[in-house]
């Protein structure tokens, strides 16, 4: 199974949001193996679970909280994230661990809020410039998995972002990821078992219509989590194309 995922961040209205819908829809042609998924900001969930009605696209969330309610100004559930048409959660993206704090402290509570939800989590790691730089990548990597430890969450798939290639348009080269997601699928065996075996492994940063051909031969990627090129519907089109192969 392949993963094209777009993660819109903090971008997109209302109206874009549903001319991206009429886009898709016009030209997508979804094929067995390949899973389309969006995760726009909370107050798009409704409107894109509305728009994707009829279609087999699955609607994300870009985060939520571990809490099941109470009071956390300025914070939304999982339930909530859930009721609003979401069917999985992004947890863990480098931005989030840079601009919110969070750490794997923060993030088991919230893995475990999602599988109890029903949520199924896109668990994101990767290394920053001067991890890799230092030599600590793997090291990084294996402290951000090891929260999956003896735990099955159902609908599970690791995005592996190297920080650095994140928006910079500086994609990681063919042996760092081979090097990286064989990594990263010995952990989750270890980890997980035979679910780990199979948990899809993503790679994001700076992934086009122009390199994701290339990324999707290499071992053990079952797609790609997208941020700028999935602004664009028919950029996303044409990422849909490629991992139909
Ligand atoms: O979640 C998506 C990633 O942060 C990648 O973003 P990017 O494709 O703009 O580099």
């Amino acid at each position: 199974m392949r993963i094209v995922a777009a993660n819109w961040k903090m971008n997109h209205l209302r109206a874009d949001a549903t001319a991206f819908m009429e886009t898709l829809k016009a030209g997508w042609k979804p094929v067995e193996g390949v899973v389309a998924a969006v995760a726009p900001p909370f107050p798009l969930l409704p409107l894109l679970q509305g728009l994707a009605q009829g279609t087999p696209l699955r609607v994300y969330a870009q985060n939520a909280h571990a809490e099941a309610k109470g009071a956390f100004t300025g914070e939304v559930s999982m339930a909530m994230v859930q009721d609003a048409g979401a069917c999985g959660v992004i947890l863990g993206h480098s931005e989030r661990r840079q601009y919110n704090g969070e750490t794997e402290a923060t993030l088991l509570p919230k893995l475990k809020a999602a599988a109890a939800q029903g949520l199924a989590p896109m668990l994101c790691v990767g290394e920053t410039l001067a991890q890799r730089d230092a030599g600590e990548t793997l090291a990084v990597l294996k402290a951000q998995l090891a929260i999956l430890a003896g735990t099955g969450f159902p609908g599970l798939a690791i995005a592996y972002e190297p920080v650095w290639a994140i928006g910079t348009g500086r994609v990681a080269t063919v042996a760092q990821i081979a090097e990286v997601h064989a990594f990263i699928r010995g952990e989750l065996k270890a980890l997980l078992g035979d679910q780990g075996a199979a948990t899809p492994i993503l790679y994001g940063g700076s992934v086009t219509p122009d390199n994701f051909a290339e990324i999707l031969r290499v071992p053990d990627v079952a797609g790609g989590l997208v941020g700028g090129a999935s602004l664009d519907p028919a950029k996303f089109l044409r990422l849909l194309e490629l991992a139909a192969g």
